[in-house]
């Protein structure tokens, strides 16, 4: 269909093309508007037409969607289509609904913000992610993590040395990075049987949480343009290129790289008698399918419970801390409940035994729900069922989610959701309401958090130590750490959530 007369010239080729363009995007509009399977659910026009909505909030305005997503939900309900293929509910009684254990997919689109294809976390559908799940299972359970709560001992014991280092030189600390480094010591421990030991570099330097920010940097651009992540591993000097932080995230690859290399070449030497000791023996064992046995599949598991047991929890430690030290009610029950348990400061407790104590489990909770730790939705796809929501039918097949972030910030739910209040928690059963079903940090069903209990056993220890033993008066403001951007964890509208504070003794 060539424009008459300008058949051999070079414009009449460029019209043709631009006019194809147009009759095909708008066939597909009037299709997406009228005739999609979605048709019919509430929202605006231009979501329903374009990934273009999307784009500009969290793309151009950096991270921005999550909150426009709420906005669409005040105008048009608790059920709108957020963009041409996917479902977003705000109705925090309806979350275990969206995230159970039945079969359920991860969006395969989503997936691709994690950088490592080949994770557990990256496979988006139910039967493999099952099978991937249940080797990793096992060192993460409550007993598993009582086995090892030694560890967490001896890395908590080393930030109250360097608190108390602070508090010598009078020199101010930013705890976040503290807290980083308790983390990544941890979970590298925990994953490889070596830590990092962060905690112990005069510096602080802690690669691994430059190359989480690095990577989460990248999140939006992954998810519209799955085509980086084939190219994070051949070129990663584009990826650099388009994102200079990302440096980090590339030095880890390597390094866990050779540690899987390492594990390989050792299960190809072992008799694989008796149970497996570490994570990465459990991954090579010949029981599992040779094709699973792959450098890529090791490491891509290394890296992402390396960076998963890593920010997260670290952010909820940086904001319970800012949030205790900022009102001295809330200090002051807590450290009454804490001097009751553990009379001196040298009282070891076990996890069990401080998950005991009221104040200091409401304290973890309010904790865990203002920390924005995950703030980036988790689509789910029912593969063969409709989900029914009020008089709606989501057709099977469609993305739906529910983000963690606003059902922690429902007023409904949570009434004065900013403010740091943890007697909410401690009121709830007394007022017969069962508060706990709407604290999702976790997310649910079986595609949850692997490292719940290794996250719960971190908090506890290290909010009792550290109150048991220290005052902090921060510098920083509540302005400096209000999330307000999405970049799977929140972020403030610096780059980094930091809380600087000088240190004293506990009075
Ligand atoms: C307070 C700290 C933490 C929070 C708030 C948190 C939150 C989450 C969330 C929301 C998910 C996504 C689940 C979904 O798709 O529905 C997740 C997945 C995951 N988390 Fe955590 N997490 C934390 C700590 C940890 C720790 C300490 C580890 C240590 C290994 C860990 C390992 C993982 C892994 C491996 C996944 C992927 C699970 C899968 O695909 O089956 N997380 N986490």
């Amino acid at each position: 269909m060539i424009i008459q007369g300008l058949e051999n010239s070079p414009w009449g080729i460029a019209w043709t093309v631009i006019t194809i363009f147009i009759v095909s995007i708008a066939t597909r509009s009037v299709y997406r508007l009228y005739f999609h399977p979605l048709s019919k659910f509430p929202g605006p026009k231009l979501t329903a037409i374009t990934h273009l909505y999307e784009f500009y909030y969290d793309c151009i305005q950096s991270g921005q969607f999550l909150w426009e997503i709420a906005r669409m939900h005040e105008q048009y309900g608790p059920i709108v289509r957020i963009n041409p293929r996917e479902i977003h509910i705000m109705d925090p009684h309806f979350f275990h609904q969206i995230y159970h254990t039945g079969v359920q997919n991860r969006d395969p689109y989503m997936v691709n913000i994690s950088t490592a294809p080949q994770s557990t976390f990256s496979t988006a559908e139910y039967g493999p992610h099952k099978s991937r799940r249940g080797i990793l299972n096992p060192f993460f359970s409550r007993q598993s993590v009582f086995k090892l709560e030694d560890i967490v001992h001896e890395k908590v014991a080393k930030v109250i040395q360097r608190l108390e280092n602070a508090r010598r030189d009078k020199s101010a600390v930013f705890v976040d990075e503290i807290f980083a480094a308790l983390t990544a010591d941890i979970i590298s421990d925990y994953v490889y049987g070596k830590s990092l030991d962060i905690l112990g570099d005069k510096e602080l330097q802690n690669t691994l949480r430059e190359a989480l920010i690095g990577g989460a940097s990248l999140c939006h651009l992954l998810r519209f343009f799955p085509i980086l992540v084939k190219l994070l591993d051949p070129i990663p000097s584009v990826v650099q290129w388009l994102s200079p932080i990302t440096k980090g995230l590339f030095d880890m690859k390597r390094d866990v790289e050779l540690q899987s290399r390492e594990a390989i070449e050792r299960s190809i030497h072992s008799d694989n008698s008796g149970p497996a000791r570490t994570i990465y023996e459990a991954m090579t064992d010949k029981s599992v399918p040779a094709a699973e046995r792959t450098v890529e599949r090791l490491r891509d598991d290394g890296l992402i419970m390396l960076a998963a047991g890593t920010e997260t929890t670290a952010r909820v430690l940086t904001m319970g801390a800012f949030y205790i030290y900022r009102d001295e009610g809330i200090l002051q029950s807590l450290r009454e409940e804490l001097i009751g348990a553990m009379p001196t400061i040298d009282t070891k407790l076990t996890w069990t035994q401080l998950e005991k104590l009221p104040y200091l489990s409401a304290v973890v909770k309010e904790s865990l729900r203002l920390s924005g730790s995950i703030t980036i939705r988790q689509p789910r796809i029912f593969p063969t069922k409709a989900l029914a929501y009020k008089d709606y039918t989501i057709p099977p097949g469609t993305p739906v989610s529910q983000s963690i972030h606003l059902v922690h910030m429902n007023p409904n739910v949570f009434p004065n959701p900013e403010v740091f209040d943890p007697t909410r928690w401690l009121q709830s059963p007394e007022d017969g309401i069962r508060l706990d079903r709407f604290l999702v940090s976790f997310s649910g069903g079986s595609m949850n958090c692997l490292g719940l209990n290794l996250a719960y056993c971190e908090i506890y220890h290290m909010f009792a130590k550290l109150v048991r033993h220290f005052d902090l008066r921060h510098l920083t403001e509540p302005e400096d750490i209000k999330i307000t951007r999405d970049f799977i964890v929140g972020l403030p509208d610096a780059d980094e959530l930091k809380v600087q504070s000088y240190v004293s003794n506990a009075i």
